[in-house]
């Protein structure tokens, strides 16, 4: 099948890659840029990048978006354009990272990605993550960022409940493309071999080296990243976010949506997720729990924070939210069985 696919133009993954900022921006051509974090991080990072910028004359504005939502994505465009930004850099979380990359594909701006935490791949993929009015899942495909720079030592500073996010997120890749090959057996859907086989090997790679990335050793964090990488870059290439989210992401956006007073993170949603279908697809579950525990990532309900009842709501609901083939459309699911599954798989007691 035909490809045509853009990934990001750079990517620089070292301790201290703060500093090679002002040389990335200055190589696309731009002294003029916005800055779309949040406070918190600004206040852990803003002075540093200050002196940075200020030091190579590069012009900056900041944005602080607090929420991940069309007001901020306005905001943002709004600095972009009455400050005639030649290029937005998303410092921070998902949210930041998710409003920066929407408001520079709005403006038909360049786009730097620089996580503070690797909780999920949106630093390195095409996709915004947002809610329609009715708290559906809306992944926008974009555009890869024109650069990516991941400074290993801030990252490995970040809460390791972010990082576990992430691990979650990444081995979630084991279902999503068991759910892809499905839907290519079942229901003719054409997807690019390469995107699946990078997929697979970002939650191979996380899977593998699990007692490394526990350690939240420097090469485990630098693990987690180019899993991050491998898996943004799937998505670039299959031109959506098939390869990387299929029923355990369902189910996420089922707990976003039918729990919106959860506290949990969309990858640690999603790692609960892979335990549930990878049970559902005949995969190792167990290799998957053993993997999410290792890391401190949720195993259960009681460490989602959700009720029993409404967790088995989600596993009925989640093949609701998308149009996307997964092993929900091939299994018929009741809420006798969905409690015998979360009991075998020690999700609930
Ligand atoms: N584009 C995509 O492919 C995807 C996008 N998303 C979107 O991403 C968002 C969820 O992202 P996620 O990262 O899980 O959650 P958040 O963006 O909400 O970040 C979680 C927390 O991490 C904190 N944080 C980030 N970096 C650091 C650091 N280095 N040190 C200390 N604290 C830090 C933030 O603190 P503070 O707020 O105080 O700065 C924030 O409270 C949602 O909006 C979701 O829709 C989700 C999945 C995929
Ligand atoms: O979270 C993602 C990949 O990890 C993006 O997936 P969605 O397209 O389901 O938002
Ligand atoms: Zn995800």
């Amino acid at each position: 099948m035909d490809i045509r696919a853009e990934l990001p133009g750079k990517i620089v993954v070292k301790p201290g890659a703060k500093d090679s900022l002002p040389e990335i921006i200055e190589s696309l051509g731009c002294t003029n840029i916005v800055v779309v974090t949040d406070r918190n991080l600004w206040s852990m990072l803003g002075r540093e990048l200050e002196n940075i910028f200020g030091g190579r004359g590069i012009a900056f504005s900041t944005v602080f978006a607090e929420s991940a939502d069309g007001n901020s994505v306005e905001a943002a465009k709004r600095t972009i354009e009455s400050s005639n930004a030649c290029l937005v850099l998303g410092v921070g979380g998902g949210r930041p990272i998710d409003v920066a990359k929407y408001a520079a594909f709005l403006s038909k701006r360049f786009f730097i990605s620089f996580p503070t935490a690797i909780s999920h791949d949106g630093f390195a993929s095409p996709i915004v993550a947002l809610k329609d009015p009715q708290g559906n899942p809306l992944s926008i495909f974009t555009r890869p960022p024109t650069a990516v720079v991941v400074d290993t030592d801030i990252v490995a500073q970040a809460p390791r409940r972010l990082l576990a996010s992430g691990v979650g997120d990444i081995i979630g890749k084991v279902t999503s493309v068991a759910d892809a090959r499905l839907a290519m057996r079942l229901a003719g859907e054409e997807i690019p071999e390469i995107s699946l086989v990078m997929a697979e090997s970002a939650a191979r790679i996380v899977l593998s080296e699990i007692d490394e990335l526990a350690r939240w050793s420097t090469r485990g964090i630098e693990l987690l990243v180019q899993a991050g990488l491998l898996a943004g870059m799937a998505m670039s290439i299959a031109g959506s976010s098939r390869p990387c989210s299929g029923s355990e992401h369902l189910f996420s956006h089922a707990l976003d949506k039918f729990v919106p007073e959860r506290k949990s993170l969309h990858g640690e949603q999603v790692g609960v997720g892979t335990i549930i279908m990878a049970y559902l697809h005949g995969l190792e579950w167990r290799e998957i729990r053993e993997a999410l525990l290792k890391v401190g990532a949720p195993t259960s309900a009681s460490e989602l924070g959700v009720p029993r009842e409404k967790l088995v709501e989600c596993v009925l609901r989640a093949g609701e939210l998308r149009k996307r083939f997964t092993i929900l459309d091939a299994v018929r699911l009741n809420e006798e069985l969905v409690l015998k599954i979360l009991r075998e798989t020690k999700i609930v007691d």
